[in-house]
């Protein structure tokens, strides 16, 4: 039975506050709310109004942005539990991941003066090579022209100028630049590309060439427009200009219905060319209703009013919070600890995890480490002291080959091939990785129908799955011969999975395309991690687990931090060596701070330590902690 809008009930949770269920029924919205309000818990449950009802009808689909890769599958694995038969019509991916993607679909489309090839490269451009290039400008110019090049900033250059630039269809027939910005925008894109001999490009070019080839394609704006009628996207605060002007190109029209959600106070990207307040201008261009909640579904009341007193200072006018939560007996849930030496510190973290998790039950996930910056330079001591108590570490920042390791482990394609050594290594018992594999597999495959393209993927899959076993079983993990074959192990499985996905068709290549990176990044990435893992292990059937090392408590930065929550969050370093920088630009520090404050359930503890510094730089936050009557707790 089809709900009709007015029966339709939410999916997972009770209810939702009065002005969500508005937002909900209404057209394009914007909907600005504080940490924990559920915005992306908002859109999960958009997804199901919109599916279930049949206002978004087959095939139509929803297609929800994101700005992290974290962000993007948790919002897909929060609709893919709560509504398992309508997830394939729910494609969640990064800014990034749907630009990339439209330029290697369409670059057939270019202009031709913008022609480009299959094997781009991608590239980031560093501060001191936009300086160098805005001084090679300068250099050929007379003088009041060069001064205006100069006065360009190297760090804003890409982000807020280029990205903000349409391309010209025809290049060679566009006027004289008229201002010194449009010059070294024109300049950027002969040197790096029209004239280049291998173009380079990097995201914010790959979005300008995407907005291009859609702006002079009327069939793709409407194909697109017809397969997404409903556009979500999430932390709506940190869309940079080129991403915006994207935006507007694209989904600007009658026919689709925008719904932004985001916090203000959690503009933590304007670095990487932030608008100011985007949703001002999306409120203005979109004619977008604007909503906003006031529920916190996350932290405590007493969490919930520490938020506050950092939420005035980004906007004195922030409504206060109600706290849905129903807070715990008997317990201290904010405390600075302080320290002399960082050794003393991770000790301390780790004796205390450790004891926790003994009397609550709790699992290592429901812990985070989070700091401002330098998590490499933290994570020796925490991963000693931890280890010491039993306990492991997993820096979620940690570079691994060209990626880093929360982006690999969030990736769709990594999640599918663990998801079939699993099943290869523990028969039966496991529905829903079964559910997963299989239902990932059958949207790839030619076929006839539904049905019989669902029994061949699970003939096929299941054989596939006895040769594996053969070779597992041939391939013995406790060799104790001396010799390390993690390397070859871990290639020769990596080929033998990819081959059996056919990673390299055409169409799982779309399928598997919602990365930002190239297919042959993240595959490398999988094969250095695997190989890792199989030293740590003893057998098949540990594998997945230690490879995403889900028994281990998360180290990461804030910036990581973005949209995750857990119970008990220890805020490292409330020193100098962390916050040095707070004076420089203290709204947006005081954004990153708001930002990791409120990712806590239910504690949060700061740490210092002498050997880092004192709490110095931080001001006025450090006081807004003494003057809330947080509990200063020395160590020596
Ligand atoms: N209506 C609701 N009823 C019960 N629980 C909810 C509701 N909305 C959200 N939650 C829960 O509250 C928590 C916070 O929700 P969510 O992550 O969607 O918040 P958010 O506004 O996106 O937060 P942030 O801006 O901090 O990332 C999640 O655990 C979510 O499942």
């Amino acid at each position: 039975m089809i709900p009709s809008p007015q029966e339709w009930r939410p999916n997972g949770i009770q209810d939702l506050e009065p002005a969500a269920w508005e937002a909900l029924r209404a057209g394009t919205a914007s909907v600005t709310a504080g940490p924990g309000a559920g915005k992306s818990e908002f859109l999960a449950q958009r997804a199901g109004y919109l599916l279930e009802t049949g206002i978004c009808r087959p095939p139509q689909q929803i297609l929800a942005i994101s700005f992290k890769r974290a962000a993007a599958t948790n919002l897909r694995d929060r609709v893919k539990q709560r509504l398992p038969e309508y997830a394939h019509r729910f494609t969640s991916m990064t800014f990034d991941a749907f630009t990339k993607s439209i330029v290697d679909r369409f670059r057939g489309l270019l202009p031709s003066e913008w022609t480009l090839g299959a094997g781009y490269k991608i590239a980031f451009s560093t501060k001191r090579e936009v300086e160098g290039f805005l001084a090679d400008v300068a250099g050929g110019l007379d003088q009041e022209s060069a001064q205006a090049v100069y006065a360009l900033s190297a760090d804003t250059f890409l982000p807020n100028v280029l990205g903000a630039t349409e391309l010209s269809a025809v290049p060679s027939e566009q006027p004289a630049p008229t201002s010194a910005s449009e010059f070294a925008v024109q300049e950027w894109w002969n040197r790096n590309y029209l004239h280049a001999e291998a173009p380079v490009v990097d995201f914010v070019m790959l979005n300008r060439l995407a907005d291009l080839i859609i702006r002079t394609s009327p069939q793709l704006q409407r194909a697109l427009r017809a397969t997404y009628p409903f556009v979500f996207v999430d932390e709506f605060q940190d869309t940079t200009y080129a991403q915006y002007s994207f935006l507007k190109t694209v989904f600007a029209h009658e026919g689709t219905t925008v719904t932004a959600v985001g916090d203000r106070k959690q503009r933590i990207m304007g670095w990487a060319g932030a608008l100011g307040d985007a949703f001002a201008q999306f409120e203005a261009d979109f004619a977008a209703e604007p909503f906003a909640f006031t529920s916190n579904f996350r932290s405590t009341q007493q969490l919930v009013d520490l938020q506050h007193r950092f939420a005035i200072r980004l906007d004195p006018d922030s409504p206060p919070q109600r706290s849905r939560v129903e807070p715990p007996v008997g317990e201290t849930p904010v405390a600075v600890w302080s320290f002399p030496t960082a050794e003393r510190e991770a000790d301390a973290i780790a004796a205390w995890i450790a004891t926790d998790m003994e009397g609550t039950g709790r699992q290592p996930s429901d812990y985070a480490l989070i700091a401002r910056q330098k998590v490499v330079e933290l994570e020796p001591d925490l991963t000693r002291a931890l280890s010491a108590a039993g306990l492991r570490l997993r820096n979620d920042d940690a570079q691994v080959g060209d990626i880093r390791l929360q982006d690999l482990l969030t990736d769709d394609l990594v999640r599918l091939l663990l998801g079939i050594l699993a099943l290869a290594v523990n028969r039966g018992g496991q529905p829903q990785i079964w559910r997963e594999v299989t239902s990932l597999l059958s949207r790839v495959s030619p076929g006839a129908s539904v049905r019989e393209v669902g029994t061949q993927v699970e003939d096929d899959l299941t054989d596939y799955l006895q040769d594996l076993r053969r070779w597992l079983a041939a391939t013995p993990l406790d060799d104790n011969s001396g010799i390390d074959l993690s390397e070859e192990i871990a290639a020769s499985l990596t080929n033998q999975l990819t081959d059996f996905v056919r990673v390299e068709a055409a169409g799982h290549k779309r399928l598997f395309g919602d990365r930002p990176e190239d297919l042959t990044v993240t595959l490398e990435a999988f094969r250095t991690r695997l190989a890792q893992t199989l030293l740590r292990v003893d057998s098949w059937s540990e594998v997945a687990g230690v490879f995403f090392d889900e028994d281990a408590v998360p180290l990461l930065t804030v910036h990581r931090s973005k949209g995750l929550e857990y119970h008990t969050v220890f805020f490292i370093g409330l020193d100098s060596d962390q916050w040095w920088a707070h004076a420089r630009n203290t709204l947006e520090s005081t954004m990153t701070f708001f930002v990791g404050v409120s990712r806590a359930a239910e504690r949060l503890i700061f740490t210092q330590c002498d050997q880092r510094g004192a709490p110095a730089p931080l001001g006025e936050l450090y006081q807004d902690l003494r003057d809330a009557g947080v509990p200063l707790v020395r160590f020596d």
